[in-house]
């Protein structure tokens, strides 16, 4: 049964509440209030009454998240154990932790749980039912348990009785960690064991930690299972007749989810997904957009599904209305808004697919040298992917206000516990037995670097992905030209796109100017590829 109202722990448990076994996991002692498996309406409802936020005029729920508005990569940790040490690679971004400081941590959140309210979610991670997590998840905020069940798979009702939970998420950002007692580097955390299957997060109420840390787990767990984990957006199409899937890798803020959704094919994710030995799938429930400068024009179907269930993060209205301002960054420029993969009309539910037979690499090149479209040889596809080049856009982490050239191995390094080239092997195997196309796509700057030139037009990347997936590309169809820097194939043409744009040496004013600064990437790409 699902409660719906607030009831003692001991009319819970004499009630057979599924929760009995959620409070098991979790290991609580008697919470102060607990809330189980809400509704979105009851969640917004709490969230309002408890002023954790407001609704907007599409029936949005507007929330802050804090001090906190981007995730913190320098305070997340995995728990090194016997089973971790010889199989996480560990350095900068999968920082150690001690186990006992983690139980430690453990312990002082479950008695600081005492005192509040709680609210538990069971949640499900992985749309193939062979590669499923089952989560239980246990926020003290409504409206992050709102995110939860807008983000992950949601758990038919008739099932909660039966479910059972193998991975525990404790999401509580008023709890803050004592660096000299617990072993961390801050006041806030988020710190993965692996072993015990649990999800720490402290001191931060940014909930793209919730996610990101679960995008995590998978990418440990998935490997053993011969899943290959990727940081890309998935969506499918059709072409001459046949089904039609394509992958858009990329770090944060360089197009996953503006540009996987696309009113001519299905959506099948915006940001995490599998590939098995029988196809790709999500998996999530949901997606988490970025809302900086959203318009309807531009990105339509996902400024439509910003409404009543969906939630938007750290924007403020214009003065004096519930209108949301999405140019307004005074917060943040990682403004975000989460909801139901259901939100976007064409979604493809359960989010499965075939074998991708297009994957695109998304760069944001703040250097502005690099093409906006090349196609690349399986070589270097391999090269690219392990090199990750992107530039970080401000705000997704704390700290970055400008765009920074960054190398992110396979285009989400700081949400992979194995060493990189894990993944780029199974990658590699994979796109050579089913033949995928692979394509790079600079999403960034055009006519000069960031600061002189300008952000590509989404309708001309629109436009060249459209063509690369209608075969319009094709060597048989275009020719192309091979960039003197760069050794990458550039289309000299593609439908609805300038010729000029093709080739970004002819959009630099000063030619020199531009063979200086890809020459000058080009070389750290070299340096980068010695360290690989
Ligand atoms: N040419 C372009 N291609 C893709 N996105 C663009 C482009 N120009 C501007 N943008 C903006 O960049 C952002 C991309 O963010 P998003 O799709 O959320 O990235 P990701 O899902 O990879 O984190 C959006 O705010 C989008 O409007
Ligand atoms: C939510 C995040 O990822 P993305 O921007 O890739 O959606 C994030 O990095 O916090
Ligand atoms: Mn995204």
């Amino acid at each position: 049964m699902v409660i719906e109202q607030s009831q003692s722990f001991a009319q819970l448990i004499s009630l057979n509440f599924p929760a009995d076994n959620a409070i098991d996991f979790l290991q609580l002692a008697e919470p102060a209030e607990l809330f189980f498996q809400l509704s979105p309406a009851s969640l917004i409802e709490q969230a309002l009454r408890r002023g954790e936020g407001q609704l907007t005029d599409t029936g949005a729920l507007m929330c802050t998240t804090g001090r906190f508005t981007g995730r913190s990569p320098k305070d997340r940790y995995i728990v090194r154990d016997a089973s971790t040490t010889d199989t996480v690679d560990w350095g900068n971004v999968n920082i150690p932790f001690a186990p006992d400081k983690f139980d430690q941590l453990h312990r002082r959140m479950r008695s600081f749980l005492e005192y509040r309210t709680v609210y538990v979610r069971y949640a499900r991670a992985g749309a193939d039912p062979d590669h499923q997590l089952n989560l239980c998840i246990l926020t003290t905020s409504a409206w992050q348990n709102l995110f939860c069940h807008n983000m992950f798979l949601r758990v038919p009702d008739e099932e909660l009785n039966n479910f059972k939970p193998d991975f525990t998420v404790l999401a509580v950002p008023d709890f803050k960690a004592i660096p000299a007692e617990d072993g961390t580097r801050s006041e806030n955390f988020a710190i993965l064991d692996l072993s015990k299957r649990t999800l720490l997060i402290g001191g931060t109420g940014y909930a793209g930690e919730i996610k990101k840390g679960i995008f995590s787990a998978l990418n440990y767990l998935l490997p053993q299972q011969d899943v290959l984990p990727m940081h890309c957006a998935a969506n499918v199409g059709e072409r001459d007749g046949k089904s039609d899937v394509a992958l858009f890798f990329g770090l944060s803020g360089t197009g996953k989810t503006t540009l996987s959704a696309d009113p001519d094919r299905a959506l099948i994710g915006d940001d995490e997904h599998g590939w098995s030995e029988t196809g790709v799938f999500n998996f999530e429930g949901g997606c988490y957009a970025k809302a900086i400068d959203l318009t309807r024009e531009r990105e339509p179907q996902i400024f439509d599904a910003i409404r009543y269930g969906a939630i938007v993060e750290n924007t403020r209205f214009f003065p004096g209305t519930s209108t949301v301002h999405y140019s307004d960054t005074s917060l943040t420029e990682n403004t975000r808004t989460s909801y139901p993969i259901d939100f976007i009309n064409n979604a493809r539910i359960p989010s499965v697919a075939g074998h991708p037979d297009t994957i695109f690499f998304l760069t944001c090149d703040a250097f502005g040298v690099l093409p906006p479209i090349a196609r690349l040889t399986p070589e270097q596809a391999m090269h690219y992917f392990l090199l990750g080049y992107t530039a970080k856009v401000a705000g997704t982490e704390m700290g970055v206000t400008e765009p920074q050239a960054t190398f992110s191995a396979c285009f989400g390094a700081a949400f992979m516990p194995l060493a990189p080239g894990r993944y780029a092997q199974m990658l590699g195997e994979k796109i050579r037995e089913h033949d995928t196309d692979v394509w790079l796509i600079n999403t960034g700057w055009t006519g000069g670097g960031y600061g002189v030139g300008q952000r590509i037009s989404l309708s001309y990347t629109r436009a060249l992905i459209r063509a690369a997936l209608a075969g319009r590309l094709e060597p048989d169809q275009v020719r192309y030209q091979v960039h003197p820097v760069f050794g990458l194939a550039m289309p000299i043409a593609c439908p609805d796109v300038p010729d000029a744009l093709l080739d970004p040496r002819q959009t630099w004013a000063d030619p020199t100017a531009y063979d200086e600064k890809a020459t000058y990437l080009q070389r750290l790409f070299d340096d980068k590829r010695q360290l690989l």
